[in-house]
């Protein structure tokens, strides 16, 4: 996982319309850093823009008819302290530029305005709001409530993705989601979603691969009725449906060549026209888009425009291979247990270390996809108090064994199965028959385990009688934890 840039949402307040036409012009040409300019000429027009966007950004002008900078300056501070704020005047009196740096001002800048100053300052800027989002990866771990959905892990790999995922939500930048079938890309995309301003608005998906390649057109943008061969209504297409919030396309790589420069266009200028309609309508929207393919070698074989990948990728995510973070296994297979038992109606089965083992040593090609439907058969193959090996589907129960040090390493961060079994740290405490207890309980349980809760087994294992098997289950109370199996 990688962030590249993060995007300058500019606001500039300005009542003079000439210079409005410059900064526009001026931020247009800028190649670097990736900026989005919006002008108003009121403060009312201001204030509204203001409340209803995000914006990392501002640039007042000094003197305006209905207030000053100084008042928009708190007024921004109040509202986003986050934002950053240029104050533009024709004068340069030191007074009130110490004074406005005091209220917060970022800078302040004279006019006629240098453009390789402005620049430069922007680009100071830009720096700096990457340089807080940096630092915010080391704050404690961020309150995950404005996830829509679940998103279960423990690796520092889908930490991380998620403070890039916090950090984008913040920003209206197209984010490009890479990794392989089932890891997660829609949960994540989903998650930007509804952390950001656009909440209020839809998340409408597309989904390329599942479509034939006639309709990606017009499902994208809409048709108008008679546009070809069946269109037998007017269809609004899914740039129409998220306006104003956000657009998933999922197999970004299986659009055709034809249809992604219809992509870029609707990307780059906001417009896109509909099929069969010679009219431009607006579009609002933000792209996330997402892909298991190559891209880079698909631009090679010019199966994928360049600049589309450039638009596309101003931040990329990757998520990795659910082998690749193996320590994410046990807390699914434990989320995704506790779901399907309570759809099945089913009181949930114990976990045992052989289980487990076995689930976390499978590679998964499918990714989260396929652990979920393994825990799902599981569940529904199961009728004992403990999840047993042959409740897994067969592709997994080759990893059962009874060498548990086999599978050991595998785990990466599961918890060591050999208990040590005299950890007594406290010599004040050396009560001999508590120790005893615990010591014994311990063993039998590990045999228990081994056996999959099957009592007789265990009491072989443990060479003793059957009949002591029983008593020592009663004295420790182990009877209704290995209940079921005799
Ligand atoms: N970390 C996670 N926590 C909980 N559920 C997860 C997690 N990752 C993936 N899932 C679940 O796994 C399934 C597959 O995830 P998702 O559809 O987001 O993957 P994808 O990468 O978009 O797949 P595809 O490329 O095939 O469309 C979904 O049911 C999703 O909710």
């Amino acid at each position: 996982m990688e962030i590249v840039m993060i995007e300058l949402n500019i606001i500039i307040l300005e009542d003079d319309i000439v210079q409005n036409t410059w900064y526009k012009a001026f931020y247009n040409n800028l190649s670097f850093p990736p900026c989005r300019v919006t002008t108003t000429e009121n403060l009312a027009l201001f204030k509204t823009e203001f409340r209803e966007n995000f914006y990392n950004f501002a640039i007042i002008d000094y003197y305006l008819p209905d207030t000053n900078g100084r008042e928009v300056l708190e007024y921004i501070k109040a509202n986003n302290p986050s934002c950053e704020v240029i104050i533009v005047s024709s004068t340069e009196e030191i007074s009130t530029v110490v004074d406005l740096m005091k209220t917060g001002a970022f800078d302040f800048l004279k006019k006629p305005l240098d453009p390789k100053r402005l620049q430069a300052l922007t680009m100071q800027v830009w720096e700096s709001q990457t340089i807080v989002k940096e630092r915010n990866i080391n704050r404690p771990a961020p309150d995950r409530r404005g996830f829509s959905q679940e998103i279960i892990y423990k690796s520092q790999k889908i930490e991380k993705i998620l403070d890039t995922a916090t950090r984008c939500a913040g920003v209206d930048s197209t984010v490009l989601i890479r990794g392989e079938s089932g890891t997660g890309k829609e949960l994540i995309a989903n998650s930007i979603y509804s952390m950001s301003r656009r909440t209020k608005a839809p998340f409408v998906v597309l989904n390329i691969a599942s479509l034939p390649e006639t309709l990606v057109e017009s499902e994208l943008f809409g048709h108008k009725k008679g546009a070809f061969t069946g269109a037998s209504n007017d269809r609004i297409g899914r740039f129409e449906e998220a306006d104003g919030g956000t657009l998933f396309i999922d197999e970004i790589g299986d659009i055709s060549m034809a249809v992604q420069v219809k992509l870029l266009r609707a990307i780059q200028f906001k417009t896109f026209q509909k099929l069969g309609d010679n009219d431009t309508y607006k579009s609002d929207v933000r792209i996330i888009a997402a892909t298991s393919r190559n891209l880079e070698e698909m631009i090679k074989t010019r199966e994928f425009r360049e600049d589309l990948y450039y638009r596309l990728s101003v931040i990329t995510i990757r998520i990795p291979p659910l082998r690749e973070r193996k320590e994410d296994i046990k807390p699914l297979v434990e989320y995704f247990l506790e779901n399907k038992c309570r759809f099945y109606g089913k009181s949930i089965p114990r976990l045992t270390d052989k289980v487990t083992h076995a689930l976390i040593r499978h590679d998964y090609p499918g990714n989260v996809r396929e652990l979920e439907n393994v825990v799902e058969h599981a569940v529904v193959m199961n009728r004992a108090e403990i999840l047993l090996s042959e409740d897994l589907p067969e592709q997994l129960r080759i990893y059962v064994s009874d060498d548990q040090e086999a599978v050991g390493d595998d785990s990466g961060t599961e918890e060591d199965s050999s208990d040590d079994f005299l950890s007594i740290d406290d010599d004040d405490d050396l009560d001999l028959e508590k120790h005893l207890m615990n010591m014994e309980k311990k063993i039998i349980s590990r045999a228990l385990e081994k056996c999959e809760g099957n009592q007789s087994a265990a009491a072989r294992v443990l060479k003793i009688s059957e009949r002591k098997m029983r008593f020592r289950m009663e004295k420790l109370n182990l009877e209704n934890v290995y209940r079921t199996v005799r």
